[in-house]
Formats: C-alpha cells, structure tokens, sequence
C-alpha cells in the first residue's frame, strides 16, 4: 500500500554543550563513498535493517521489559548528510508532480530545537532549492506566491505591512459532482483565504526579497531551547502554471514547557502549537491508514487549511526532525511513534 504522506526523518548534529542520548542511533539511506553510511549505529545490529531510527534501551535502566525498538521510516539522514542530499533523494521526484499541475505539500515537524527551521529555511535549506529548480529553465513558468504564518491558530499574511496584519478567513468552496466516498470530507473542496495576498515571481532574486519581508514579520520568541524559536506555523505557497500548487511548511517545535520554561504568553502559544501538532499527527495518521475512517481535518486551522492538499491525489512529504539531546529522549519517542 503505497502511503499518502512519506515520512522521512533527520538528526541534526549536536549544539556546544548538549548531553548526547548514547541510545539514540540512525541508519541512512545516503551512501558515502560506497558503503551505507552508519552513525552511532551499533556493530552488533543486522545491517540489512531497512533504513530508519533505532532507539536503544536506556543503559541506565535495569528494567527487563526496556526492549530496542527500531522505528522504520522511507529514508533516513544522519548528522553528516546535507540538506542537498534529502533534496536530491525525497524532493525533487516531486517538484515534477507539481510542473504536472499536482498538489504537493512538505513540512518540517519536531520538537523546537531539532533542525526544522534549518532544514526548510536555511542556507542551503530545501526552500533555496526548491526556488532555484523552478527558475532552472530560466523563469519561462508562471508562478507565483503566498506567505502566511498560523499564530495561535489564526492565519496572517506575512506579504502585508505589519500596519495591515489582520486575521484571515479560511473558507471552503463546494464543486459540483458526487462524492465517491462520503468519509471524504474534503472531495470537491477547495480551500481559499480572500484576503491573501498572493505576488508573481519572475527570478530567485524576486522571491528572496519577497520571502525576507515575510521571514522578518514572522512571530519568533526566545525559550530556553532555542533563542530564535518559531511561534507559529509558517506556510510558503508556490502556485506553478495552471494548477501545480507546492506547500512548504515550517512548522512551529512541539514543546514540553518543563523544558522551555516559557512565560505565560508562550504558554499560550505553545498550548495553540501543540493542540495543531496534535491535529496534523492524527490527519496524517488516518490518512495512512487508508481504512476508510473519517479525516478529522477540521480538528484545528493548520488541518482545515491544508484539508485540500492532503489526501486524494494530492502528495506529502513529512520531515521529522530530530534533536540528540539526552533532555529530548520523551519528546523524541513521541515524534516518531
Ligand atoms: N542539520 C544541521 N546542521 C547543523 N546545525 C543545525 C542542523 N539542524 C539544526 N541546526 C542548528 O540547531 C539550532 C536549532 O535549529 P532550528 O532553529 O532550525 O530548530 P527548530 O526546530 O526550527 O526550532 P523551533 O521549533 O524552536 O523554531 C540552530 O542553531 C541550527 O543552526
């Protein structure tokens, strides 16, 4: 069964001082020099394992029932690889679904401090590549852009001047036709916010300059975990010729407040985050369960806002991001399950 959302995940290295999880181990896909590259992976293990993560048990624990558990995932990145490697591997193969006129959508999910903003949005992240490959043929298609952010669950433009930030309506459009499967909530729908501003794109310099507007109004804080924290779900669109659509979102960290220390506003923020997460986890759940259960799209505005774009024919790649941190070992079992 082929699954709807291909689900990848991506250790980041450690930062200066993090205590290391001498459990945690990645087998990667990515060949170096020939051979299936290794990190941290124990010799004893069957190296046919398939690629994916392997959380160890816990050598401090005397507990029997403590088992290796090996969590398999469609490909895999260690530390060493780059992000032009997952580029090469996971996204380009669909970046042709979207010059065909298909929905793709990719997110970055984790717990905050585990690589999601470096990954989409860094140098050399995949948001870089992703422009530089529709521009490849010398800018002859047209596209164009959005860029909205999700704070405490209400969408805003991020390509309006902060003097004009207003919430944003997410409304659903109905098209004609019967509904094959009457689960499917979303057959026919067609998700649109009036009042968002969308900008033709005619070069990479173009889109940097649009896309730095929207990175500068973009609601950041600092935590504990991590001074330039994402306080909001950030979702950059590309519209490609008559129908191609591409997401690329970078979502906010899910957070454990014993870990963030966060005041009463990032409390709130976190509680919106973490409720959203929580809504997106089960959508793409369900979704790759294919048993015909009902998409719970409308359990928060990230899942609604995205209900056209995943599911039907319409194709996702997840990137769970991974920090090694020993403080991270909860958080981390819980993004992988
Ligand atoms: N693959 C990587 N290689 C090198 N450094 C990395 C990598 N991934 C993350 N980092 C570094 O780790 C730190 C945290 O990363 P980042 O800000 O991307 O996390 P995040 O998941 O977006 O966090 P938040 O949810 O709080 O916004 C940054 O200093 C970043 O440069």
């Amino acid at each position: 069964m082929t699954p709807r959302v291909r689900v990848i995940a991506r250790l980041r290295p450690p930062l200066p001082g993090e205590v290391c999880d001498d459990g945690l181990r990645v087998v990667s896909h990515v060949h170096r020099g020939g051979e299936k590259e290794k990190e941290n992976v124990n010799d004893t293990q069957p190296s046919e394992l398939a690629p994916g993560i392997l959380i160890l048990k816990d050598p401090s624990s005397s507990s029997l029932t403590q088992q290796t558990q090996h969590y398999p995932f469609h490909s895999a990145y260690t530390p060493h690889n780059t992000s032009a490697a997952l580029f090469t591997r996971d996204v380009l193969p669909l970046l042709n679904n979207v010059l065909g006129g298909s929905t793709v959508t990719i997110f970055a999910y984790g717990v905050t401090s585990s690589g999601k903003t470096h990954t989409m949005q860094g140098e050399d992240g995949i948001i870089g590549m992703v422009v530089d490959e529709l521009f490849k043929g010398g800018g002859e298609l047209d596209i164009s852009m959005s860029y909205l952010e999700l704070y405490l669950d209400a969408p805003y433009d991020l390509l309006v001047p902060p003097t004009q930030r207003r919430k944003l309506q997410i409304l659903s459009t109905v098209s004609r036709g019967t509904n094959p499967n009457p689960k499917n909530t979303t057959f026919g729908h067609t998700i649109h916010l009036p009042h968002l501003s969308t900008h033709p794109i005619s070069s990479v310099a173009e889109f940097h300059t649009l896309y730095q507007r929207g990175v500068r109004h973009r609601s950041t804080g600092a935590t504990l975990l991590n001074s330039g924290s994402s306080r909001s779900h950030a979702v950059l669109t590309f519209y490609v010729g008559a129908r191609g659509k591409l997401h690329l979102l970078d979502l906010a960290g899910s957070e454990n407040n014993n870990l963030t220390g966060n005041d009463p506003q990032r409390m709130r923020e976190s509680a919106a985050i973490n409720t959203s997460l929580s809504a997106l986890g089960q959508v793409v759940g369900a979704l790759n369960e294919q048993n015909g259960a009902r998409i719970p799209y409308r359990s928060s505005n990230l899942t609604r806002l995205l209900s056209d774009a995943l599911g039907g024919t319409s194709l996702a790649l997840l990137i769970v991001c991974l920090a090694p941190g020993i403080k991270f070992r909860g958080d981390l079992v819980r993004s992988v399950k």
